[in-house]
């Protein structure tokens, strides 16, 4: 008798912006791949638009109007308005809100999950973690829920790649008997995989490139050009490359060009929603929560709280002055510098310091 295939199901924990492109990708491979069952469950954080649920909307149109309006999702992706009810079948279990519900969201989980579950992490950001220093998200995951949690980052503004416009994308996954599933799970012919080991590293290089792309907002907000964006975002990689050598050494240089290194660099800052809204903080004045509410109807911000997170770290290892860039975001978006101080505090960068002997 021919063995019966094993059918891994997925669950989506999420169901923003990118939440809902990533769920176009998964539908249509679980339903196509024979290892994996075609039900795929997305957690969706319950509002009501226009009278209706959204959980409902979703179902009935297979369109999520608020998030990503304007792309079918395939019906075989179902929408759950209970977090531990879409999950608690899962083998594969896709993170992708943004960061400042992860722990809720594990709590919520803790004990009603397969414990032979893996995860894959789609969150950019940190957590602040005890004794001054910062959590890594997949790390957060991975000792709530106990299980193995793998990343994915990459150069991938959301509306993009559910347009099917072609790019790429990086997995962080360790555990080479998980690597193939989560590959398969994610890749098409528009976005393609690449697999590294160097998990923490991948993943730091998401975070941290949202306060670069604060950067670039204030930069293009006070009408400078590309070569002064080219600057901040060169200064932005090298404290990049700087803050995993120091804090999470053993990483890998290579890491960073891949495309969850350079590449997601530029396109977040020319075309991510850190940039806008940082751009219209400086020509606007007004605050960035309330940019955040007005210009991205309930999408979120992960590059001010960020720089925040990485500042609580920074200072309490009285490191701020290495990296004057993460800095500089940190203190303009808290109030305590103006925008246009942003140049002056890169401007005699530690990268800038003679690199030769000099005759
Ligand atoms: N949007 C992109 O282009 C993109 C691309 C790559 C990676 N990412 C990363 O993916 C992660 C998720 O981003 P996104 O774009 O899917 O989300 P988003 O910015 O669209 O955020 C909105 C989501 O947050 C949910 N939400 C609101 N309040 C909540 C609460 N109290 N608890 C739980 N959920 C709540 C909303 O229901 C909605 O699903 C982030 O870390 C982001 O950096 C985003
Ligand atoms: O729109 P942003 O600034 O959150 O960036 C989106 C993605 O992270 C780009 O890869």
């Amino acid at each position: 008798m021919a063995e019966k295939q094993i059918k891994n199901r997925v669950c989506i924990v999420g169901s923003g912006n990118w939440g809902s492109a990533i769920a176009k990708i998964v539908g249509r491979n679980a339903a196509r791949l024979p290892n994996f069952e075609d039900k795929v469950t997305m957690w969706v954080y319950e509002e009501i638009i226009e009278g209706k649920k959204l959980t409902e909307i979703i179902n009935e149109t297979h369109e999520n109007v608020k998030y990503l309006p304007g792309h079918q999702l395939p019906p075989n992706v179902v929408a759950v308005p209970d977090v531990v009810e879409a999950a608690k079948d899962a083998d594969l279990l896709i993170f992708v809100v943004p960061h400042q519900f992860v722990r809720t969201i594990c709590s919520t989980l803790l004990g009603k999950i397969k414990p032979t579950a893996a995860a894959l992490s789609l969150i950019k950001g940190f957590d602040i973690a005890e004794g001054g220093g910062i959590d890594l998200i997949s790390h957060i995951i991975t000792r709530c829920l106990k299980i193995p949690c793998a990343v994915l980052m990459g150069a991938n503004i959301a509306s993009e790649v559910a347009e099917e416009k072609f790019c790429e994308t990086t997995i962080g996954c360790r555990d080479v008997m998980l690597a193939p599933m989560m590959r398969d799970i994610i890749q098409t012919d528009y976005f393609r995989v690449v697999v590294v080991d160097d998990e923490d590293a991948v993943e730091i290089c998401g975070a941290l490139k949202n306060i670069v792309a604060v950067g670039a907002g204030f930069v293009d907000g006070l009408g400078f050009g590309d070569n002064t964006k080219a600057a901040v975002i060169r200064l932005g990689l090298m404290e990049m490359i700087k803050f995993v050598d120091v804090f999470y050494p053993g990483s890998k240089l290579s890491t960073f060009f891949e495309s969850c290194g350079v590449a997601d660099l530029i396109t977040t800052c020319y075309g991510g929603r850190n940039r806008r809204v940082a751009e219209a903080f400086v020509k606007t004045g007004r605050s960035i929560k309330e940019l955040e509410d007005e210009m991205l109807n309930g999408q979120k911000l992960q590059g001010p709280i960020t720089a925040e997170e990485v500042n609580h770290m920074l200072a309490n290892k009285n490191m701020e002055n290495k990296f004057p860039l993460f800095t500089a975001v940190f203190r303009i978006c808290r109030g305590e510098l103006k925008p246009h101080d942003f140049i002056d505090c890169i401007r005699s960068h530690p990268e800038h310091m003679v690199k030769v002997a000099m005759k």
